[in-house]
C-alpha cells in the first residue's frame, strides 16, 4: 500500500538471475537508493513519534556507513557516553558496503514511517476503542485475562513503552469481567528485566532529569502492582531477570517451568532493589537467603526459587502451559466476589508499607542511576562486552 518506487524496484533483483541484467538492475536500485537515501533523510526529520535510542543509534551508524564508508575515527574514552555508543553502534557495520548501508536506512526509515502512519490512521476512533498494544499481548477468555511480554527477540526486555503498556493492561484488567489476571511471557524468556537501552539517554545531556522521570515511571509501574485488585499470577515461562523477578513479589501465585531462572543482579549493575523487594524478598525468604540473591546476585533455579517461597510450584517444561492454564481456568470458576475480597484482606494490611518501600526504593535507585558504576554497567552490556 503506497510503497515508496524503490522498495518494489528491489523486488526483481531477487527473481532475475541473468548476472547481465542483474547488474543493470542493481545499479538501477542504486541509482534510486541515492535519491531515496536523501528522501529519507528528510523523513527523519518529519517522524511524528521518537524511535527511541536504539533506532536512532542505528540510524546514526548507517547514515555514517552509507556516506563514509567502515567507520575511521579513533575509539571515544570510556566516559564519553554517547559517542562511545554511536562509535560501537557504526563499528559493528564493519565492511557493510556503502550501497547496502544507504539501502538499510532508506528501508528502516520506510519501517518507522509506515508504523507511524498505521498508528496515525487509528487516532480518531481511539477514544471508542481498547488501547492497541505494540510491547504485549492482551486476551481474556475463560474468567482470565492475559497479559503477554511480546519482544521475544529482546527477550521481552521492558522498554519504556512496555512499562506504560502494562500499566494501561492492569488498569484495564482491574476493570473487565475477568476473575483472575495473569502476566507471562512469549518466547524462551518471561523477561530479561529492564530495557539497558532505557538508561542510554542518562548518558545525554540532562541526566538528572531523565533520572528522576525515571523513577517516577518506576513508582507508578510498581503502584500498579501493589493496588492490583483481583488476584495476579505469574505464569514464568522461562528466565526471569531484574525487575521481573523482584515484582513477582506482589504477586498472588507464581507457577514456573523447571527451565526458568531467578536472578537480580542489582550490584553487578551498579543498582539497588526495586519492586519492593528490599522489603518482601527477606520476608519470603529470609533475610540471608534474600542478601544473596539482591546483594550478591545469586541466581535461582526454579525449584530453589520454590524452596524459598518465591515460587508457588515448579512444572516439568514439557507439560508447563497445559498443567497450568488446566489449573488456572478451574480457579477462575471460584466466587469473584470472594477471591477479590480476601485479597483485600490480605494486601490491605501492608499496602501502605509498600508504597512507601516504593517510593524509598525508586528514590535510591534515582542516585544509583547516575553512578558511574551503573553506567559503566550499562555501556558495558550495550557495546556487548557483558552479559549476565
Ligand atoms: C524506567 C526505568 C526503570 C528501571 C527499573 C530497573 C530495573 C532493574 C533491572 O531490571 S536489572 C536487569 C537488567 N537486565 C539485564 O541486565 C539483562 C541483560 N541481558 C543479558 O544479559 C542477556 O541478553 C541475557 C542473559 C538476558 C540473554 O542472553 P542471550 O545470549 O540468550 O541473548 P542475547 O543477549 O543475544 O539477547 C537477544 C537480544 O535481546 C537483547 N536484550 C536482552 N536483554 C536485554 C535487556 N535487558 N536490555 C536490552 N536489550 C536486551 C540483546 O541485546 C539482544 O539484542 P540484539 O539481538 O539486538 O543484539
Amino acid at each position: 500500500h503506497g510503497s515508496p518506487a524503490w522498495a518494489t524496484e528491489r523486488d526483481p533483483l531477487q527473481v532475475i538471475n541473468f548476472p547481465v541484467v542483474q547488474l543493470h538492475m542493481s545499479l538501477m536500485a542504486m541509482r534510486a537508493s541515492q535519491k531515496d537515501f536523501e528522501n529519507a533523510m528528510n523523513q527523519v526529520k518529519l517522524l511524528k513519534k521518537d524511535p527511541g535510542n536504539e533506532v536512532k543509534l542505528k540510524l546514526y551508524a548507517l547514515y555514517k556507513q552509507a556516506t563514509e564508508g567502515p567507520c575511521n575515527t579513533p575509539k571515544p574514552g570510556v566516559f564519553d557516553l554517547i559517542s562511545k555508543a554511536k562509535w560501537d553502534t557504526w563499528s559493528a557495520l564493519g565492511s557493510l558496503p556503502k550501497e547496502t548501508a544507504r539501502q538499510n536506512y532508506v528501508d528502516l526509515v520506510s519501517s518507522l514511517s509506515s508504523s507511524s502512519k498505521s498508528s496515525g490512521q487509528v487516532e480518531p476512533g481511539a477514544d471508542r476503542k481498547p488501547p492497541g498494544y505494540e510491547t504485549l499481548v492482551v486476551t481474556s477468555e475463560d474468567g482470565i485475562t492475559k497479559i503477554m511480554l511480546n519482544r521475544p527477540t529482546k527477550k521481552n526486555a521492558m522498554n519504556r513503552q512496555m512499562y506504560h503498556e502494562i500499566m494501561l493492561a492492569l488498569e484495564a484488567a482491574s476493570k473487565d469481567d475477568s476473575r483472575i489476571t495473569v502476566i507471562t511471557g512469549n518466547g524462551d524468556y518471561y523477561s530479561s528485566g529492564n530495557d539497558l537501552t532505557n538508561f542510554t539517554d542518562m548518558a545525554s545531556g540532562k541526566v538528572e532529569e531523565l533520572a528522576k522521570n525515571s523513577a517516577i515511571l518506576l513508582r507508578n509501574f510498581v503502584g500498579c502492582f501493589i493496588d492490583f485488585p483481583k488476584p495476579l499470577v505469574a505464569v514464568v515461562n522461562g528466565p526471569a531477570v531484574g525487575i521481573s523477578v523482584t515484582t513477582l513479589g506482589l504477586f498472588d501465585a507464581v507457577y514456573s517451568t523447571d527451565r526458568a531462572t531467578f536472578h537480580t543482579p542489582f550490584s553487578h549493575l551498579g543498582q539497588s532493589p526495586e519492586g519492593c523487594s528490599s522489603y518482601t524478598f527477606p520476608r519470603i525468604m529470609s533475610p540471608s537467603k534474600a542478601t544473596e540473591m539482591l546483594i550478591f546476585g545469586k541466581k535461582l533455579t526454579a525449584r530453589e526459587a520454590c524452596a524459598q517461597g518465591l515460587v508457588t510450584e515448579v512444572f516439568p517444561d514439557s507439560t508447563f502451559q497445559k498443567e497450568v492454564w488446566t489449573r488456572l481456568k478451574a480457579y477462575a470458576k471460584l466466587p469473584p466476589n470472594a477471591m477479590r475480597i480476601s485479597k483485600e484482606v490480605i494486601r490491605n494490611k501492608e499496602k501502605e508499607k509498600l508504597h512507601a518501600i516504593n517510593a524509598e526504593e525508586c528514590s535510591v535507585l534515582q542516585e544509583r542511576w547516575l553512578s558511574d558504576e551503573c553506567m559503566n554497567a550499562v555501556m558495558n552490556f550495550l557495546s556487548r562486552k557483558a552479559k549476565l
